[in-house]
């Protein structure tokens, strides 16, 4: 009989929330993992946690929240999974220092959202959305007054990551003359030019549209004192996330007419469900585009981000690779047929390897591979060894100072 002293797949948890893609599903049950709960919406308070206590795997989309809190009642988890670009609605620190790393879909949903925001400038850039609004309530109010073509019009971009750099290649192929604004130098795309001051951006742009992530260096990085800075009549596109703007500062920016009009996708505080409702100073705009947070939320898009993050959940829980973690020391790991495949997280301190080798050398187990990788926090250490049964060695790795997660793969 063939000893496999790791955990039994139909044993390992999935909790999947916020109604990720099928395809999220059918990747899990095609690798022999049918212990799924699946959950339409987000989740939070006691029944997040009620839901996830004894989860070996949790995949969320934006709405759910892990803190530290949440995640020291779910003793048993190994990874999550970010349906989605950001990952900031989960303490990524909390978590590897817990051992457990997050994965997400960096490239999936780019796409959607510069389509998006494409259509938002210029349906804001002819003033369709105030006649749209107009037309609704009866008023016929044809007029060419504050209409214009996109064309030879300067869109600014703030952050030229892979959103900010898709939308400025199609919005080129439209005739619009794109620069950018980003901490980082970049390659600009086309004829793009990037422009070291922020300020420079905003009084030259006809169209402003925010690309970078929540941070502490981006949080409510377009306020009073930079709307001011705008040309006049500017359009003003956010859909990065709702901390990045000052929306009270916006609503008076809209209100004076200083914006000619603005689409937002993300906001500050977002309805967990849609039992919730939204409450926003930008309501009661009709030059505003108001979305639901729907910038990534095509079926395309979904459909590739469900079998991305799907996939790294099973080669995690497979073969231990950690390749594209957010939080995590990147390992990535060829297979392990023929020997035992153990994974060990620990704090990385002095000392730690020295013990996990001298298990080998007194057991006189041939190690067959040895992949580690290390931050300043953990060290992430895969070992491959020739033996049929290595629960006494698991056993003895888990006693380690300083081990925050130990297992054996399949
Ligand atoms: N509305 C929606 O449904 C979606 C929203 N997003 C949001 O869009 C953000 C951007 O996505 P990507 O382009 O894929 O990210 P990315 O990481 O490829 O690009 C972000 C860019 O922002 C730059 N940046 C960071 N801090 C900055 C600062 N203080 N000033 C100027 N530039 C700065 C970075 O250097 C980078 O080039 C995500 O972090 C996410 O929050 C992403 C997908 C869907
Ligand atoms: O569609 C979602 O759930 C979130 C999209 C988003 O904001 C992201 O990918 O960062």
């Amino acid at each position: 009989m063939k000893i496999t002293n790791s955990l039994d797949k139909s044993k390992i948890k999935f909790v999947l929330l916020e109604g990720v893609h099928q395809n999220a599903v059918d990747i899990l049950k095609s690798a022999g993992y049918n212990n799924i709960h699946y959950y339409k919406e987000a989740l939070d308070g006691e029944d997040l946690i009620e839901a996830i206590k004894d989860a070996h795997f949790v995949g969320i989309r934006s709405r759910t929240h892990l803190s530290a809190e949440v995640l020291l009642q779910a003793k048993k988890l190994i990874a999550i999974g970010c349906f989605c670009i950001g990952t900031n609605q989960v303490d990524t620190e909390a978590a590897k220092c817990l051992g457990i790393p997050v994965f997400n879909a960096p490239f999936s949903n780019t796409r959607s959202v510069a389509e998006l925001v494409l259509a938002e400038i210029i349906l804001l850039m002819r003033k369709a959305v105030q006649a749209n609004m107009e037309v609704h309530r009866g008023l016929w109010n044809k007029s060419a007054v504050g209409a214009n073509e996109v064309r030879n019009k300067k869109l600014g971009i703030i952050g030229y990551g892979h959103i900010g750099s898709q939308l400025s290649i199609i919005a080129e192929s439209i005739g619009m003359q794109v620069s950018f604004y980003d901490i980082e130098n970049k390659l600009p795309l086309g004829n793009a030019k990037q422009v070291t001051s922020l300020e420079n951006l905003l009084a030259e742009s006809d169209v402003i549209s925010l690309h970078v992530p929540e941070n502490a260096s981006t949080k409510n990085m377009i306020n009073a004192q930079r709307l001011a800075q705008c040309k006049d009549g500017a359009v003003f596109i956010n859909a990065a996330r709702g901390t990045v703007v000052d929306i009270q500062a916006l609503a008076d920016a809209l209100k004076s007419g200083k914006l000619r009009g603005a689409g937002v996708d993300v906001f500050p505080v977002e309805p967990a469900s849609k039992d919730e409702p939204f409450v926003s100073p930008l309501c009661e705009f009709d030059n505003v585009i108001l979305t639901p947070h729907i910038g990534g939320s095509t079926s395309e898009a979904q459909e590739n981000i469900g079998t991305e993050v799907a996939s790294k959940f099973v080669k995690y829980s497979d073969n231990g690779s950690t390749l594209s973690a957010v939080n995590f020391p990147e390992v990535s790991l060829p297979e392990h047929s023929g020997a035992k495949r153990l994974l060990h997280i620990h704090a990385n301190k002095p000392g730690v390897m020295n013990q996990i080798n001298q298990i080998f050398m007194n057991e006189n187990t041939n190690i067959a591979a040895q992949y580690l990788q290390t931050d300043a926090q953990i060290g992430y250490v895969v070992i491959d060894v020739e033996a049929d049964d290595v629960a006494d060695t698991l056993a003895k790795l888990k006693a380690i100072d300083g081990t925050i997660k130990a297992r054996v793969l399949h």
